[in-house]
């Protein structure tokens, strides 16, 4: 063993993951693929469809680590893609587990796969962040106990004991990588991949991270990692490389038979220069280098291994299906069992974590506070003193177009910008079969009501008493539901829009979006009932519309007449003015309900879209399905 990875705790050899081993003791997987062949649309090719997987083949084996290698673009992180089962639609071509065909649905809950992207949730410590995972992805049959020392166990594997405590934002690059790393192991996974695990790091991260992923390799796991070029020193670690150029294998072999491959190829590796770098230089100045060594390789068929160890025992190797029958402690069969934990138990761990995450982000629940105070006092200063007085009753009107207009634009635009961040992040945990998508789309819903119920009535309060509106607990109580059932409406919509586009088009789409509200929300006003009947349908397309007439409705709606400074005033009598504008004749209560419709189908869609977002399958399929009849109706 490297000495320098004993500051990492004990080595395995002294202590093979005992905790994690007892909990989840998961036999040895392979994995081979043969002619992997795997397209995407693109007009500027001949035909409409380039290639970026040309019949590919190899096996990775258990107990090893793997370096997908290659220059950029070769499709390294494409063929990882397919391999873990984030793209299916549109691949050839065969992938089998332990010799039986790919099962998706039992081999997602075998395998583990580690974005590019370090995105790990902020706010919380190492300590917190690893409970979270081994809470929901350990068993409820599993203790307490159990799950602190199997974290205790992972961390101290990664290094990571001196930034238990440490918050997620606070680790390095390295630390954050290896935190990434040790999330995914808490349950133990036989397959592990990774996509580009030492892009970014210094030489000594990058050398602690290879030889941690060949120490995780060693306790009978399959690690596959892609990776741009290596360091000449760490080369030889990798158990067994797999060179790729323009969507070829052009060396599969242990990192020893590079160079004999190269040179039996007639490529002579020149003493000033490192295998892979060698290689990768071949492949890079002349395209027809490509073709020799992807022939010269069969394409990945020939796996030039130093020793090909066949397992003695090959009953080790089980079916997928038989594994997790073998294996199970509850008794029930693993096919049966979507997800470790139950929908109420996931629900509960993710609102409590939304929940720390909240409390823990001061500036923004300052900045809500502040928002709401100052808007409270601005509004309210602006209509000063105007809600008992009929000189100025089209004053009010302009008071609750505003107060609409806050609650839409403060609850919109929130999620559309933060969102889409919460969306890559839940992206690695729900593609690792973390949790389900309905208890987090219903935690999600839930945390934000608090924050806007409490804000949104100290707004409402304030601006209520600040421009003078009558003192009645009903008007209050209505014109403040409607309000934040706008908030709600509108929160909806910011979801389905961050859940739908990433923050650059969503900050332009949510702007366009209100603009039509608020556009067909004030439509009208004042024609009586002269609003054209098809008018009548587009306008009830806008809950602003019925946020306004709520609002309006709560403080003008049976109204003894309104004193009057001058000598003669119009509307002393509100309801005339609610029905010049063609919005009488309704109670609040009814516009409340209206609203909810829209609350609650903005919801629908914002899951829909998230599950559209997440269904890296159903997504690819529609892409890939919607591109194949396009291409075939154009030829
Ligand atoms: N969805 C896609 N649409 C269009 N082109 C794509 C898509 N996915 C991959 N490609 C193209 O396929 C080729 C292989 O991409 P891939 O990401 O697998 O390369 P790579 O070897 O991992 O490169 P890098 O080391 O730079 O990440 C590239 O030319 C890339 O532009």
């Amino acid at each position: 063993m490297n000495p320098s990875i004993q500051p990492y705790g004990p080595s395995f050899s002294e202590k093979p993951l005992e905790q994690l081993n007892r909990i989840a003791k998961k036999p040895p997987i392979d994995i081979e693929f043969s002619d992997l062949m795997y397209s995407i649309a693109d007009s500027n090719v001949k035909g409409g469809w380039r290639q970026l997987l040309k019949s590919v083949n190899g096996i990775f084996k258990s107990g090893e680590l793997t370096a997908i290698m290659g220059p950029s673009g070769a499709g390294k992180s494409t063929l990882l893609n397919i391999l873990a089962g984030y793209v299916t639609a549109g691949v050839k071509g065969s992938i089998k587990i332990n010799g039986k065909p790919r099962d998706m649905k039992l081999f997602t809950k075998l395998s583990s796969y580690i974005m590019q992207e370090d995105l790990v949730q902020p706010r919380l410590s190492v300590r917190e962040s690893m409970m979270v995972a081994a809470n929901l992805k350990l068993s409820s049959t599993i203790g307490n106990k159990e799950k602190v020392d199997v974290v205790d166990e992972v961390i101290r594997l990664l290094g990571l004991e001196k930034c238990y405590d440490t918050k997620t934002e606070y680790l390095s690059g390295g630390q954050r990588r290896r935190l990434t790393v040790a999330l995914e192991l808490v349950n133990n996974p036989p397959i592990i991949f990774l996509d580009e695990p030492t892009t970014g790091l210094d030489n000594v991260s990058i050398k602690q991270c290879i030889e941690l992923l060949k120490k995780i390799s060693r306790l009978d796991r399959t690690v596959i990692c892609t990776i741009h070029q290596p360091p000449a020193s760490l080369f030889q670690n990798f158990d067994q490389v797999y060179v790729m150029a323009n969507g070829y294998c052009v060396f599969n072999g242990s990192p020893s038979k590079l160079v004999p491959f190269m040179s039996s190829a007639n490529c002579i590796c020149p003493a000033t220069s490192t295998p892979a770098d060698y290689i990768i230089e071949l492949v890079q100045s002349n395209p027809e280098n490509i073709q020799v060594l992807q022939n010269h390789s069969q394409n990945g068929k020939q796996n030039l291994r130093q020793k090909l160890e066949l397992r003695q025992n090959q009953t080790e190797l089980f079916e997928i299906g038989e594994i997790y029958q073998d294996t199970t402690q509850t008794g029930i069969s693993f096919q049966d069992v979507d997800y470790p934990t139950s929908f109420w138990t996931q629900f509960i761990i993710l609102l409590s974590r939304m929940g720390k995450q909240t409390r823990r982000n001061k500036t923004m629940l300052y900045i809500q506070f502040f928002h709401h105070l100052m808007s409270g006092l601005l509004i309210g200063g602006i209509f000063f003193g105007t809600g008992n007085e009929a000189s100025q009753i089209y004053s009010v009107f302009k008071y609750c177009i505003s107060i609409n207009v806050f609650f839409m634009y403060t609850h919109v635009m929130s999620p559309v910008l933060l969102f889409p961040l919460e969306v890559k992040l839940l992206r690695r945990e729900y593609f690792n079969r973390w949790f389900s998508l309905k208890p987090y789309f219903l935690a999600v819903t839930i945390i934000n009501i608090p924050i806007l119920l409490m804000g949104g009535i100290f707004f409402a309060i304030i601006s209520f008493f600040l421009s003078g509106q009558p003192l009645e607990f009903e008007r209050l109580f209505w014109f403040s539901l409607v309000g934040l059932n706008v908030g709600l409406a509108s929160q909806g919509l910011g979801y389905t829009i961050g859940a739908t586009f990433d923050i650059l088009n969503g900050s332009v789409v949510a702007p366009h979006i209100l603009a039509l509200v608020l556009a067909l929300g004030v439509y009208g006003m004042g024609y009586k009932d002269g609003i054209e009947s098809f008018m009548k349908v587009i306008i009830s397309f806008s809950y602003m519309r019925f946020g306004l007439v709520g609002t309006a409705g709560s403080l003008f709606n049976n109204r003894s007449n309104i004193p009057c400074e001058g000598t003669y005033c119009h509307y002393r009598n509100s309801e005339v003015l609610m029905a010049d504008m063609g919005m009488g004749g309704t109670k609040p209560s009814y516009q409340f309900a209206y609203i909810m419709i829209f609350t609650v189908i903005f919801r629908v869609l914002a899951y829909l879209a998230l599950k559209y977002r997440m269904t890296s399958e159903l997504r690819n399929k529609l892409v890939y399905y919607a591109t194949k009849i396009v291409k075939q109706k154009e030829t």
